[in-house]
């Protein structure tokens, strides 16, 4: 029979060739992984047992299964993970020796997200502190212990000392310092701290000529300088005259987040650990500065709000609950402290690059929301001589903050750029997700991206009836009719409209959701809105290549930076320091920006 005669064939050429069997074993191992596990996902798919866990996704490589895709491919594991099985079901990924349910029907986002007693993110939580953050392994127990929650009254059944509710005290105090009067502060203190950056001139920089100039990196040349604005809004001016390296080790620490955040060791991502190390040194060396000028117990309501040394009183209510643990040495807190410089710098700054690109690269775009960002300079009085604004300029956003067109704008870039897996996991028992059971400690990762560019969830009104696809950007994605207003704008010829979110719950969730939201979110949309303002009163910009793609390496891990660099054409506005012009007359760009409203 030809049939047998050829299978004999074949295994005698593999004994004679052992090398061959073991190369035919090699790719029999993960065809047969393959097959194995689809037939277990078929079968979790197609059975009606209630209450069973989500089927498994189907792998190739035994043991390890997604692990590889999930740390360094997750963009492409998200996608074609979606396109193979669609939203139908959540599924169950084989993570090496753990696993993950990947949620996929943004329906089911809200529910679990706000269902913050039973699933949180505090297992999460911990292995950022210990292995992104650098906790000293002998200040993890804290972090682990504290079972207690976040609410004011501790869980049932856990038994906490009040000085180690870790959890409960970042919550409190981020809540207190990151909305009201604390939030107005902070942010009108970092727009002044990056109009001061912005009116630093230099005779030799072409930047400052008043000509055009180019800048190759401008996502860097942007974002260090609002770092340091940032920072010293913040903190106060130490922590980086003490440390001048620090913005820049800041950010080579970011830009190694993928392998850091995937937990890689030391030895393959050497240069980000490094540049870790330097910051907590560096916070460290902040600390003992301040400590020395400064009481860190101070925080009464009579004592001053802010100090040169602690910066926001924040700072000094942090710096005392971690002491009082008791548990903490200076490297503990410095982690902390670096977990919270992150959580403030890095998705905001990146965001605020986006908005600008968007609106910089669009010239119709940017001729319609011109007026609101002049309006938010607060008429600067003019020095003796031509009219020359007295600079730094100062700035009032009260009123751009609330106006629908640079809401709309700010809430598309957040649409299309926070690219994030919101994680939980349920703490206190197994979890029901419909038909599915989650099960206790599991993890659960709700992929923002799917809720982002879901055509469903986001319907006809939000995407113009299909003219507007939620792949590309659109600025008044976010404005509908306001029906308070209509009528009297009818009588007027115009359509008034209103920024909105209503109906989007569950689409649009940059900032997560449940009593784990993002508490720095008021501050992260001020921030966005009013540093593009400062940064066109001071400078003309045209992106050399419009607005750039995205990093695809930061995919699930917040804001993505752009890929590449990002070379930028732009012109100073005001203090132009061009030698000749120095010397002769100011008639240069002078103060088109106020004089003729033309910029
Ligand atoms: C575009 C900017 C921002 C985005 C997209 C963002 C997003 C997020 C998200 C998704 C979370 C986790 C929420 C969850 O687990 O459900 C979070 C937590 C947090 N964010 Fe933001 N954030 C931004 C800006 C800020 C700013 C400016 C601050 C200022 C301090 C801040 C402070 C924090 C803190 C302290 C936490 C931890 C809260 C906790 O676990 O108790 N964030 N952020």
């Amino acid at each position: 029979m030809p049939g047998r005669n050829l299978l004999h064939g074949v295994i005698a050429v593999l004994h004679e060739h052992s090398w061959l069997t073991l190369v035919a074993f090699l790719a029999l191992v993960p065809i047969l992984t393959f097959v194995a596990t689809s037939i277990i996902s078929l079968l979790g798919r197609y059975s009606s047992r209630d209450g069973r866990e989500p089927p498994l996704k189907p792998y190739w490589i035994p043991y390890l299964g997604d692990f590889l895709g999930y740390s360094m491919a997750r963009k492409k594991l998200v996608e074609a993970t979606y396109h193979r099985y669609g939203g139908s079901m959540p599924l169950t990924l084989k993570l090496g020796p753990a696993k993950a349910y990947l949620l996929l029907q943004p329906e089911s986002f809200p529910p679990l997200l706000r269902d913050s007693r039973a699933c949180t993110n505090k297992v999460f939580s911990v292995l950022m502190m210990e292995y992104v953050f650098g906790s000293p392994k002998r200040a993890m127990h804290v972090y682990k212990n504290d079972n207690s929650g976040v609410g004011a009254t501790p869980l049932p059944g856990t038994n906490v000392p009040p000085h180690l509710r870790i959890w409960f005290h970042q919550h409190k105090s981020n809540g207190r310092y990151l909305t009201g009067e604390n939030l107005k502060q902070l942010s009108a203190r970092m727009l002044d701290c990056l109009s001061a950056e912005l009116a630093k001139t230099d005779s030799g920089n072409p930047v400052d000529s008043g000509d055009w100039a180019t800048v190759p990196h401008f996502f860097d040349w942007w974002v260090h300088k609002l770092t340091a604005a940032h920072i010293t809004a913040s903190f106060g001016p130490h922590l980086l005259r003490l440390n001048p390296g620090f913005v820049e080790d800041f950010w080579t620490y970011l830009g190694e987040w993928p392998y850091i955040a995937s937990f890689y060791p030391r030895w393959l991502a050497p240069r980000g650990y490094e540049a870790r190390d330097r910051v907590l040194e560096g916070i460290k060396r902040w600390y003992a500065f301040a400590r020395e000028h400064s009481d860190y117990r101070a925080t009464g309501p009579n004592d001053p709000a802010w100090d040169d040394y602690w910066g926001m009183t924040w700072h000094k209510v942090r710096h005392q609950w971690g002491q009082n643990t008791g548990e903490w040495d200076d490297d503990g807190l410095a982690a902390e402290d670096l977990a919270l410089v992150v959580a403030s710098n890095a998705n905001v700054l990146p965001m605020c690059f986006w908005n600008l690109m968007h609106v910089f690269s669009d010239r119709e775009l940017l001729a319609r929301v011109q007026d609101e960002y002049r309006a938010c300079i607060v008429p600067p009085s003019t020095d003796s001589g031509g009219g020359e604004p007295k600079l730094p300029l100062r700035f009032d956003i009260t009123n751009i903050v609330s106006s629908p067109l640079s809401q709309s704008i700010y809430a598309e870039a957040l649409r299309i750029h926070v690219v994030m897996f919101h994680n939980r996991s349920p703490n206190l028992h197994d979890y029901r997700l419909g038909q599915f059971t989650l099960r206790k400690g599991g993890v659960v990762t709700l992929p923002s991206m799917i809720a982002s560019h879901h055509a469903g969830l986001w319907g006809d009104v939000r995407t113009a009836g299909g003219k507007r696809p939620l792949d590309a950007f659109w600025a008044d994605r976010f404005l509908v009719p306001d029906e308070k207003e209509d009528k009297v704008a009818a009588d007027a010829g115009e359509r008034k409209m209103k920024f909105s979110t209503e109906g989007l719950e569950g689409a649009w969730i940059p900032y997560g959701g449940g009593s784990f939201i993002c508490p720095g979110r008021h501050l992260a949309k001020r921030l966005i809105i009013g540093t593009a303002a400062v940064f066109a009163a001071y400078f003309d910009m045209e992106p050399v290549h419009g607005v750039p793609p995205m990093d695809d390496r930061f995919f699930g891990l917040g804001t993505m930076p752009p890929a590449g660099h990002v070379p930028v054409r732009i012109r100073r506005r005001l203090g132009v320091v061009q030698p000749l012009r120095r010397q002769g007359s100011r008639s240069r760009p002078k103060n088109a920006w106020f004089s003729d409203g033309q910029g």
